[in-house]
């Protein structure tokens, strides 16, 4: 079990996440869920241990893992689907998702990862994950990398973000992937309808976690509570300048 313990994490003077807990069953899937500027992703990078908790702790399976890096978490088996992902200029596709050729994949295995992210083999194994791809393209190329690596925790960081309305569909395959090689799922999102996906949620709003439950329940009340909220409404409302009144 992946577990946050009373994290509070402070930086330039604000305190982004206040005494957050949650817990990660092995097997179970996930949503944290929360408008803009919630801390959803500032809760990932701790999960992931990009940076530090400033109070409490993580722990997997009892272990204390608050101080050890990226790296030592990764062999640990927690990966991070990052929300931006990354261009490496003169490696293809294929060479990206294999390491080199250091990661034990046959072929047969990629071309089934490949076909799950929707980027055909044929057509992709030998593209350069450069800035020839598009953004939506390069994402799925990570996606695919996280599946490649059949990690026991997988964070995936608004994995719909950037991608066309053939994103809930490759949501959907993904997740069934994972639940079928026993991945623990931890799926960052502020859309209902993706959260709704998972067995669990965690509602985070100013840095707190506000419910958290079945996703279909903690969804209705996501929509509820923030319906009314007057902060959402005044960021709707464009009032920080008092102009684009609608939109
Ligand atoms: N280094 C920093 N200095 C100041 N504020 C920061 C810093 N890092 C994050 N924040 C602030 O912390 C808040 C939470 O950021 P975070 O990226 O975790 O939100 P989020 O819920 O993932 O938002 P989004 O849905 O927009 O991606 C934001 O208001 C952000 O501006």
């Amino acid at each position: 079990m992946l577990l946050l313990r009373n994290v509070t994490y402070s930086t330039n003077g604000r305190k982004i996440l206040d005494k957050i807990n949650m817990r990660f069953k092995e097997g179970m899937s996930y949503s944290i869920l929360g408008p803009n500027g919630a801390g959803k992703s500032t809760i990932a990078y701790i999960l992931m241990g990009v940076i530090k908790p400033s109070d409490g702790k993580v722990l997997l399976d009892d272990r204390d893992i608050t101080d050890l890096s990226i790296t030592e978490r990764a062999k640990l088996g927690i990966t991070l689907l990052w929300q931006e992902p990354a261009r490496y200029d003169g490696i293809t596709v294929e060479e990206y998702l294999t390491l080199g050729g250091k990661l034990n994949v046959d072929k047969e295995e990629l071309k089934e990862i490949l076909e799950i992210v929707g980027l055909p083999y044929e057509l992709y194994h030998s593209r350069f994950v450069d800035k020839s791809l598009s953004g939506g393209e390069r994402k799925r190329v990570e996606l695919a990398s996280v599946l490649l690596l059949k990690p026991k925790y997988a964070i995936l960081d608004e994995p719909d973000s950037g991608l066309d309305i053939t994103a809930s569909g490759l949501i959907d395959k993904t997740l069934e992937y994972l639940r079928k090689i026993g991945t623990t799922v931890i799926l960052i999102t502020h859309h209902e309808d993706i959260a709704k996906k998972t067995e669990f949620s965690y509602f985070v709003c100013g840095g707190k976690v506000v419910r958290k439950g079945f996703s279909d329940e903690v969804v209705e009340y996501y929509k509820r509570a923030c319906g009314k909220c007057p902060l959402l409404e005044g960021m709707r409302y464009g009032h920080q300048d008092g102009s684009s009144k609608g939109i």
